[in-house]
């Protein structure tokens, strides 16, 4: 069983991260780690912050020579904005006068619609939104890319799957969705401002972004995850919580802003008459496939060994400049939403994002089915079991 957790604030000093359960020697760098939270920082519209912060990474256990020893593997993403907020976001208390003085710690009273700042305080039992917005803030998800890279080079190492993302729609703007990006489109993909295969498409999202920034207002979008060379039968039928496709959905929708997931093509077929919207099963010189991918890649809530397909739908950016209404909590008045510095849109990072709870995900599947105290013995276990079923 893989097991992981993340922990940190915004403003805090750093995240860090565990993931519990991995086997040995599964080949890591921190300058690999670094490289895919490189790619979370990048795409149109966000905010100043990802401009100027550098993702700090420190391999701090679990790790040595560039390869996991079996242990716990736990990460820290360093906050370059953290000298800024030593004394605000301080863990320890600080002389109350010394605090008086800090802007950024007067209290936020005025909680931002689409936010977990309202109910969160209400909650947790805070008259500043400051505790809650900190660990709500999607920041966290540098700390889940973390480990989405050792899950991933783990699932590559293991069963040769190889994972990518890509974006679909934004703020509107929709593309037809019909070419899958494979693993060599990866470096095409990081390159397009907004991680979009069509070109066309991708210069409209890039225009409609801008409309956007220039009227104060935020976007969402459509992004896709895409996984090459999965064996057949990862998770299972017999229970509701061991579905692969329930496993994903959940750790999909468990990214913030997330509002939406289909598997394959999800809520498309709902439309689609039996006789068109199945994958028929052929027997070729390949052994036996499926001629079409509209499930997505499971059945039974099993992977069926073709190409994995899920979707993540983001809602726009809360956090809208042109603020929305609310109600100072320390008056009672109406009042408008608190406001700072924001993306107006996040899509091709919350496909970054996805890959990386797809990656653990799937890691968490082959384990199970596999087994493994080394890679090697992961994959031995594959290599035998994909064998076995040749002619099946
Ligand atoms: C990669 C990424 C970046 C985000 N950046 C921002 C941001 O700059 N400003 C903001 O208000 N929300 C941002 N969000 C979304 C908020 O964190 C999210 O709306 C908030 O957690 C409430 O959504 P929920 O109701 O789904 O939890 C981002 C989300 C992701 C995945
Ligand atoms: C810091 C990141 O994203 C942040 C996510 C976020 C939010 O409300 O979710 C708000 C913004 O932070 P700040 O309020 O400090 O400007 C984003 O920059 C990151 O992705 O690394």
């Amino acid at each position: 069983m893989l097991r992981w957790l993340t922990a940190g604030e915004s403003h805090g000093p750093s995240l860090v991260a565990i993931l519990e359960g991995l086997p040995a020697h599964v080949r890591i760098t921190s300058e690999e780690i670094g490289d895919s939270l490189a790619r979370r920082r990048l795409g149109y519209g966000r905010g100043a912050r990802m401009k100027f912060e550098r993702d700090e990474v420190t391999l701090v256990g679990g790790v040595r020579h560039g390869e996991t020893q079996g242990g716990p593997v736990a990460v820290q993403v360093g906050n370059t904005e953290w000298p800024k907020w030593e004394t605000v976001m301080s863990a320890d208390p600080v002389d109350p006068a010394i605090l008086e003085g800090q802007a950024r710690n007067a209290p936020l009273t005025r909680p931002r619609p689409g936010h977990a700042d309202l109910v969160g305080m209400q909650k947790y039992d805070f008259d500043d939104a400051r505790p809650i917005l900190e660990r709500a803030s999607a920041r966290e998800t540098a700390a889940r890319v973390a480990l989405g890279r050792v899950a991933s080079n783990f699932l590559e190492q293991s069963v040769g799957a190889r994972i990518v993302s890509h974006v679909l729609e934004l703020g509107g703007v929709r593309t037809p969705g019909t070419d899958l990006p494979g693993p060599d489109d990866v470096a095409r993909l990081d390159e397009d401002p907004v991680r979009c295969l069509d070109p066309d498409g991708s210069k409209r999202m890039v225009a409609r972004i801008d409309e956007a920034h220039k009227d104060g207002d935020t976007l969402g979008g459509v992004v896709e995850v895409v996984v090459h060379g999965l064996p057949p039968g990862l998770g299972s039928h017999v229970h509701w919580d061991r579905r692969l496709d329930a496993r994903l959905a959940g750790a999909l929708m468990g990214i913030q802003a997330i509002k939406g997931v289909e598997v394959g093509d999800g809520f498309e077929l709902a439309a689609t008459p039996g006789s068109l919207a199945h994958d028929e099963i052929v027997s070729g010189p390949d052994g036996i496939r499926r001629t079409s991918g509209r499930s997505g890649g499971t059945e039974g809530g099993m992977s069926t060994g073709e190409i994995l397909r899920v979707r993540a739908a983001m809602k726009p950016i809360a956090t809208v400049p042109r603020a929305l209404r609310t109600v100072d909590l320390a008056t009672g008045q109406e009042a408008v939403a608190h406001h700072q510095r924001s993306d107006v849109c996040a899509v091709p990072a919350a496909g970054i994002v996805a890959e990386a709870m797809v990656a653990l995900v799937l890691a968490d599947a082959v384990l199970e089915k596999f087994g493994g105290d080394s890679v090697a013995e992961t994959r031995r276990n594959a290599e035998s079991y994909r064998d076995a079923i040749r002619y099946r």
